[in-house]
């Protein structure tokens, strides 16, 4: 029997934040516009629905846990409050695109057949959809490397299994020191979870300078997550203590000596790879690397002319931020002037949002030294700030940190772990993309109080 079929403008494989701008955009200028999405549980993607969302509600509800309730069920309310919160998100990014006329939402994992279709199955269900332009936005997974027994613990999850958790951990074991351990780590910690995080590398958050990770790292530790550095994980298996069934996770340290950690969870947050297994991409002629990310250009055009791949599966940095900058080039290539790319992209920011967070715009002073550039740095701790007033009431740990090339006065990069990071660091991002000098930034007239007056004195403290 012959499979039923859709015709269309713009065929968009993945409802992450890249593919759905891009859909909402042409369909709204009447393309005729399929989104296809495998699952009803990830309308509006990683982000809303397992990602970004969940984990910054539940962080911001772990700050602000009322200390006369306990931290299980203080735990039970943010989850359920998160679910509530991804669950209109989602729902709303649905009807964001089926409420539009040229637009229709199929429900269903797509594979290509050839260079203009795609077979969608959902169940026994198969629907073709032939397209003019294809756009791949299938976002990343978690990578479980060949750990023995990592697969088959019935006590280890990745970040999406522990999102998806209402009851908190006892006793969580952390598999990873980058991103997602570190901000699951503290929001665990926060809610009252006993927290070991195990990482490879001598520090946490192996791309910052060191004197940065350490202090996260001090920060953490205060928190009560015990960190465990320079680990190589042998191996997991489940087992059953007088505290009831857990894994044990046993791992040997830098001297050779082997150790265990028990946890009632474990999460591997072992990094993310793209999504691209089972897309039949060589049906459409497009290529992938070694790591499965599709290869794109400047343009984010594929090896197949009229593919786009968009956000995580494109292998580039994964944030939700650059999916959506993903988006604005490829319409600029469908309906614009072509111009936009992806080497205009400079000083893009990012935050890690443990508490306070940590965020950094351009190089670190490792990196900044490797240029071989003249430089002037200033290392300032918060609490020794005398311009940051409210944050010596909210929170004054931490610190900032400035490099700068000496000779140009350009600013090569700036990173702060603080009360207000993640917002403050868009106005040095802003400023580096527009050549703002180091000088300027320092004589800039910035509200009071504020974290960006600090500003002022980082710059002044050059050396
Ligand atoms: C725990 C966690 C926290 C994060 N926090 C942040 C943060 O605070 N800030 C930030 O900027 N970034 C954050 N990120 C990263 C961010 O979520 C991703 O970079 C971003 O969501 C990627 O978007 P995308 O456009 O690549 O696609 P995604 O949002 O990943 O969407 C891809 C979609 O494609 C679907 N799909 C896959 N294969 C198929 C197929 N064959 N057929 C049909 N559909 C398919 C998937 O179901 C999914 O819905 C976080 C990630 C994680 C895991
Ligand atoms: N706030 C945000 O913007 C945010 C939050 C969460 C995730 N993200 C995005 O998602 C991406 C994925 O996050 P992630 O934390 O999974 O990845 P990551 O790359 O940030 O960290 C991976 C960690 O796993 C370790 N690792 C990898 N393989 C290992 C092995 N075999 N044994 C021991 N350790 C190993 C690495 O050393 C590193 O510490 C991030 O890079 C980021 O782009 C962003």
């Amino acid at each position: 029997m012959q499979r039923p079929t859709i015709d269309a403008d713009l065929a968009v494989v993945g409802f992450g934040k890249g593919g759905k701008t891009l859909a909402a955009a042409m369909a709204g200028r009447g393309a005729r516009v399929v989104m296809i999405e495998q699952s009803d549980q990830m309308y509006g993607g990683t982000c809303i629905n397992i990602g970004c969302v969940p984990t910054k509600s539940l962080i911001y509800q772990g700050e602000h846990v009322d200390p006369h309730t306990a931290g299980e069920e203080s735990f039970r309310l943010a989850a359920a409050t998160t679910r509530s919160l991804t669950s209109l998100m989602r729902g709303k990014n649905f009807a964001m695109i089926d409420s539009l006329d040229a637009a229709t939402v199929v429900t269903g994992q797509a594979t290509f057949t050839g260079p203009h279709s795609l077979v969608v199955r959902a169940g026994d269900d198969e629907l073709e959809v032939t397209a003019t332009t294809i756009v791949v936005g299938t976002g990343a997974e978690p990578v479980l490397p060949p750990i023995p027994g990592l697969r088959e613990s019935n006590h280890v999850v990745t970040s999406t299994g522990l999102l998806g958790r209402t009851e908190r951990p006892r006793e969580l074991v952390v598999l990873g020191g980058g991103y997602v351990a570190v901000e699951l780590a503290a929001m665990h910690a926060a809610f009252g979870a006993r927290v070991t995080l195990l990482t490879r590398g001598p520090r946490i958050l192996r791309h910052e300078d060191d004197d940065v990770a350490t202090a996260a790292a001090g920060i953490l530790a205060d928190a009560g997550v015990a960190i465990r550095t320079d680990v190589t994980i042998d191996s997991v298996a489940d087992t059953t203590t007088d505290d009831g069934p857990c894994a044990r996770v046993t791992y040997r340290t830098a001297d050779g000596t082997t150790d265990t950690v028990d946890g009632d969870t474990v999460l591997a947050a072992l990094g993310r790879r793209p999504v691209t297994d089972g897309l039949g991409l060589e049906a459409a002629g497009v290529r992938t690397d070694a790591r499965g990310a599709v290869v794109v250009d400047e343009h984010l055009r594929t090896s197949a002319e009229h593919v786009f791949a968009v956000g995580d599966v494109n292998g580039g940095p994964q944030f939700t931020y650059v999916s959506l900058d993903d988006y604005r080039i490829v319409l600029d290539q469908l309906v614009g002037e072509g111009r936009r790319s992806t080497a205009d992209r400079r000083a893009v920011p990012q935050a890690i949002f443990m508490t306070p967070p940590l965020a950094r715009v351009g190089m670190t002073e490792a990196e900044a030294r490797e240029t071989g550039r003249p430089l002037r740095v200033a290392v300032r701790r918060v609490a020794d700030m005398a311009t940051v007033p409210r944050a010596k009431i909210a929170d004054p740990r931490g610190l900032m940190k400035a490099v700068v090339d000496a000779e140009t006065d350009e600013v090569l990069g700036v990173t702060m772990l603080s009360h207000d990071a993640h917002e403050t660091i868009n106005t040095v991002a802003l400023a580096m993309r527009h050549g703002v000098t180091a000088t300027r930034l320092r004589d800039e007239i910035y509200t009071h109080p504020s974290m960006t007056e600090a500003l002022n004195d980082l710059f002044a403290n050059l050396a």
